[in-house]
């Protein structure tokens, strides 16, 4: 059965919160009493939908069942994780949990998307108020894995733990953060950025279209790689942090930051803010350039997956996590029925696999099979323990067949069979389905060498007896069509 979250609130960050939730096979329930609510979260799902499963190298889940609830009460019974993301107004939010708290079973945990209260102003006068925590998410929700888990004292260390659990679980990375303040850790560098910016601004010193540009083609893309302190320690240069502070020490005291005064929040200032806003970008809807940032943030976070860091190093754990969950196999053993082809590869197709053809570029299908064959060599036991003692394989001979396109989003899976594995030899096929079309095959012979001497070396006796074992198993499947074909021969 579907765990079931319930969203109160669906605007821009609990329609976000919906579309994490649904899309990793929870059943989501909605309370938001605006009568476009509805229709706002389906646009955010049509996005999320888009971009969501390009960030996994595994397919999601099948997605939840969403429905919208006329009572709180409705919607949070038996729900085992309540996301309250109401406006940022606190009397609000306390009327919200009284209700909640009401309805809810004693063990959900009730988060709030607050970007600035504190988890105690919150708990105030709750009927159990170690029930509520702060998990402060950013936008957009679906995409972004951070959250702020801000507890107090009222929280006990199960409840912290089955809320990083369940975080975990969505694909989200939490941040306990171990003394409540307002505005938590990230807004406040937020908050500090975005007054600083509005000085510059009104200042005449830069438009907001020249602050963008000195954000996005530098200093952003270098934050969002690795941080604000890394990053200076790498600017310290070979003597590090400490050459750092000393060169910039001094700055401290000059007047490199107008943060102790803020600029006075009137007409004048929002109109020049949101004219100039306008002039940079009002030639896009809203929804278009949400298409853009999600495309440029998956594009950035794949990017992060190749090299196992930051977000691309959670990422990478939660696609491990959704193969177990899919019933993939990892080892020999696992698998369930080893006379049928193994399943190695099931994922969506990501928006940089596309080609100007507007489908999967033919490269991609080698990446695939590529997958492929790392998976069924990581099944038979040439995993990465394995290679680190010196022995691995090496690909020698492939060959492509391209048999129908397959788009952005389509669900793939790769079915591979093991045609033969001798001595040193292994010979794989693999079938690239979506649903039940054939795409393409791939045929491969694969050597297994020793990286110490880069030359063909014998199987272990553990990857000779996997292979033994499912070669023998697949046997009684008949011969695949176009094994043993080249290009050009006749059919
Ligand atoms: N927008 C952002 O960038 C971020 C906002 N947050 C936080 O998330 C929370 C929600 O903010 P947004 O989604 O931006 O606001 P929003 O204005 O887009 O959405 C709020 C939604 O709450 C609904 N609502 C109002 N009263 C309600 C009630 N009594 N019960 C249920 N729903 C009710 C409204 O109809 C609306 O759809 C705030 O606490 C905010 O600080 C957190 C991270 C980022
Ligand atoms: C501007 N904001 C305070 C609502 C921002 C956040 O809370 C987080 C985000 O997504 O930037």
């Amino acid at each position: 059965m579907a765990r079931v979250a319930a969203i109160i609130g669906g605007g821009v960050i609990g329609g976000g919160w919906a579309a994490r939730f649904l899309l990793n096979g929870w059943d989501v329930r909605v309370f938001d009493p605006d009568p476009e609510a509805e229709r706002k979260i389906s646009e955010v799902l049509a996005n999320a939908r888009v971009s969501m499963p390009g960030l996994s190298d595994t397919a999601l889940p099948a997605e939840g069942a969403l429905t919208f609830h006329d009572t709180i009460a409705q919607t949070v019974e038996g729900a085992e994780w309540i996301q309250e993301s109401v406006p940022e107004r606190l009397d609000m939010k306390l009327k919200v949990y009284a209700e909640i708290q009401a309805h809810c079973a004693a063990d959900a945990i009730i988060g709030s998307s607050t970007s600035g209260f504190k988890p105690s102003e919150l708990q105030e006068g709750a009927t159990r108020p170690g029930q509520i925590a702060v998990t402060h998410p950013f936008n957009p929700v679906y995409l972004l894995p951070l959250i702020e888990l801000v507890p107090t004292d009222a929280n006990s260390a199960d409840m912290i733990a089955r809320a990083k659990g369940v975080i975990s679980d969505i694909g989200m990375f939490p941040l306990h953060v171990r003394k409540e303040i307002d505005a938590h850790i990230a807004d406040r560098f937020l908050e500090a950025v975005w007054r600083e910016a509005l000085w510059l601004v009104k200042d005449g010193v830069a438009t907001t279209e020249e602050i963008d540009e000195a954000i996005r083609m530098g200093f952003g893309i270098r934050w969002a790689q690795m941080g604000l302190f890394d990053t200076y320690r790498v600017a310290g240069g070979e003597a590090g942090m400490k050459h750092f502070m000393a060169q910039f020490g001094p700055a401290l005291k000059w007047p490199w930051t107008k943060l102790m005064d803020v600029p006075e929040f009137n007409d004048e200032l929002v109109d020049l803010i949101a004219g100039q806003s306008d002039e940079q970008s009002g030639h896009m809807t809203i929804r278009e350039m949400e298409r853009i940032r999600d495309n440029n943030l998956v594009s950035m976070m794949r990017a992060l997956k190749a090299q196992n860091f930051g977000a691309g190093a959670v990422m990478n754990r939660h696609d491990v996590k959704l193969a177990l969950d899919a019933g993939m196999a990892r080892r020999a053993a696992d698998i369930a029925d080893p006379s049928k082809p193994v399943v190695t590869v099931s994922r969506a197709v990501p928006i940089d696999w596309l080609d100007y053809n507007g489908h999967m570029t033919e490269s991609r299908y080698l990446h695939a099979f590529a997958d492929a064959s790392d998976r069924l060599m990581e099944i038979i036991g040439c995993d990465q323990d394995y290679i680190a003692t010196g022995g691995s394989f090496f690909t020698a001979e492939t060959h492509i067949r391209h048999i129908d396109e397959t788009h952005l989003g389509s669900r793939i899976e790769v079915r591979t069979r093991v045609l033969m594995a001798e001595g040193k030899k292994m010979h794989l096929w693999h079938e690239m389905y979506a649903g039940d079309k054939l795409l393409a095959t791939g045929e491969h012979i694969l050597i297994h060498v020793s990286l110490e001497t880069r030359r063909p070396a014998p199987f272990s006796p553990e990857i000779a007896a996997n292979l033994a074992m499912i070669s023998e198993a697949q046997s009684g499947l008949p011969a695949p069509e176009g094994a043993g074909r080249y290009v050009g021969q006749p059919r």
